[in-house]
């Protein structure tokens, strides 16, 4: 096993945390078992490039125990965990980057999974997938495809395949109701806060929190807003979106209208420069700026930065922007993920990304088993209800079944009033 890591001695520390999150992701913890029973990996390396903390390594240990060479390295240039890393490390992961890399380091250790020639890929941004098509071409003879595990990866692969640019198969994981439906909506709407909160110290109940996007991740931020008591604004493109979230009882209204209003702004829409330009003269003094969606480009910093006087570090995720007429406008974790980039960003609970990494997991074993040719696809409904059982199972719930007079009423076209 090789490394490129900040420091291998904060192992003990990451060990701790995974044998954690461990106790919370047993979905993940039947498919290592049948992996191990199984070896469906043997004698294939896999490349990841995913946010590198504990549930991530615990599925690099699933993969591994499958067989696999594993080899791992971040998706987010502020997400990485170091003592994780150094965990993944020691129980024989190969391990690539550290928290707070340059963009150029970030490239040079993606080359590094490259360099292992991967068999299959899993990615969360597609900036890994990106980079073998277009510096690294020759690595497509050799793999089999790769598995995407968010919204903006797969806009950018789905725009790759239509333009013929696409040479890979992909298994668009962010697209099954066992990802989308949990990670996206619970995952986001419960991580965003735990970041804000703990990067901030401040109280929501009471707050006007803005939530721009009401998509998967919108929905789950809006509702755990209103949760805690904020009043709740959703600015939206839309208009069925739009309508769905005033009739989930949310103020909606344009971006500019909401920015006279908002304590705390959330973007989560998986597009750019959704507070840019003038935007920021609608900002009121004291707000902070988050983002929880596409990289870091839904808030433009550069406009912010260039309608600023002066920037402050007021704690390691707040800046502080000082307007020429006074206003102070704060940007959270640089305006990168939120819930992830963050001193206090551990990402979504691992109940939650139990089921997103099942899901991984079982979809790179379909990229072993069939031959597909390249494009985008979505996983397979059983596998959803199989996750899905499985979870219910750990949770202690049991459901009814239809009867066999109920499944053929159900199926029929010939019985009315
Ligand atoms: N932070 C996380 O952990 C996390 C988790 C899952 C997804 N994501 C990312 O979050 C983003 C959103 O994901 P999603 O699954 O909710 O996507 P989605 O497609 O379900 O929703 C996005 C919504 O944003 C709206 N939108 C687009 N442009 C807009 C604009 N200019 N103003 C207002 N609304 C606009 C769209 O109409 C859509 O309703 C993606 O970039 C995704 O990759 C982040
Ligand atoms: O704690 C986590 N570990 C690994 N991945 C995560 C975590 N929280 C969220 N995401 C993933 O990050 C993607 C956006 O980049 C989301 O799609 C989500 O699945
Ligand atoms: N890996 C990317 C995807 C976000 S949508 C990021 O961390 O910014």
């Amino acid at each position: 096993m090789t490394y490129d890591i900040k420091d291998i001695n904060l192992a003990p520390e990451g060990e701790k945390k995974i044998k954690w999150v461990q106790k919370h992701m047993p979905v993940l913890e039947t498919i290592k078992k049948q992996f191990e029973e199984e070896q469906p990996f043997k004698g294939i390396t896999i490349g990841s490039c995913l946010h590198l903390e504990p549930k991530t390594i615990n599925l690099g240990l699933t993969l591994q125990a499958g067989g696999a060479e594993v080899v791992m390295t971040g998706c987010n240039p502020l997400s990485t965990q170091d003592d994780a890393t150094a965990a993944g490390a020691k129980l024989g992961l190969n391990m690539y980057g550290w928290t707070g890399e340059t963009n150029e380091e970030y490239y040079e250790q993606l080359n590094k999974v490259l360099d292992y020639e991967p068999d299959i890929v899993i990615d969360d941004g597609a900036d890994l997938i990106f980079l073998i098509h277009k510096e690294r071409p020759e690595l497509l003879e050799k793999l089999r495809g790769g598995c995407e595990e968010t919204t903006t990866g797969i806009h950018r692969l789905k725009a790759m395949y239509e333009d013929n640019a696409l040479k890979m198969p992909i298994m668009a994981v962010n697209d099954s109701y066992m990802k989308y439906l949990f990670d996206n909506r619970y995952g986001t709407g419960q991580s965003t806060f735990d970041s804000i909160m703990g990067t901030t110290n401040s109280v929501i109940a009471g707050q006007t929190v803005v939530v721009c996007g009401y998509g998967w991740c919108g929905r789950g931020i809006a509702m755990r807003a209103d949760g805690l008591g904020a009043n709740v604004i959703v600015t939206e493109v839309d208009p069925i979106r739009a309508l769905e979230a005033k009739m989930d009882g949310y103020r909606v209204m344009t971006v500019q209208k909401a920015l006279e209003e908002a304590d705390i702004v959330i973007t989560a829409t998986g597009n750019r420069d959704i507070i840019s330009g003038d935007d920021f003269k609608h900002v009121k003094d004291g707000c902070m700026l988050a983002n929880s969606g596409h990289f870091n480009v839904e808030i433009n910093e550069n406009d912010l930065a260039s309608q600023a006087i002066g920037r402050n570090m007021l704690k390691p995720d707040i800046e502080e922007f000082v307007m020429a007429d006074g206003r102070s406008i704060y940007l959270l974790a640089g305006g990168r993920l939120v819930n992830l980039a963050g001193q206090y960003g551990q990402g979504h609970p691992a109940e939650i990304m139990d089921l997103s990494f099942a899901m991984q997991a079982l979809s790179a074993k379909r990229l072993l088993n069939e031959d597909m040719k390249p494009g985008v696809y979505k996983t397979r409904d059983e596998v959803d209800i199989e996750i899905a059982k499985l979870k219910l199972k750990t949770m202690g719930v049991e459901i009814d079944t239809l009867s066999d007079e109920q499944e053929k009423y159900m199926n029929s076209w010939d019985v009315g009033t």
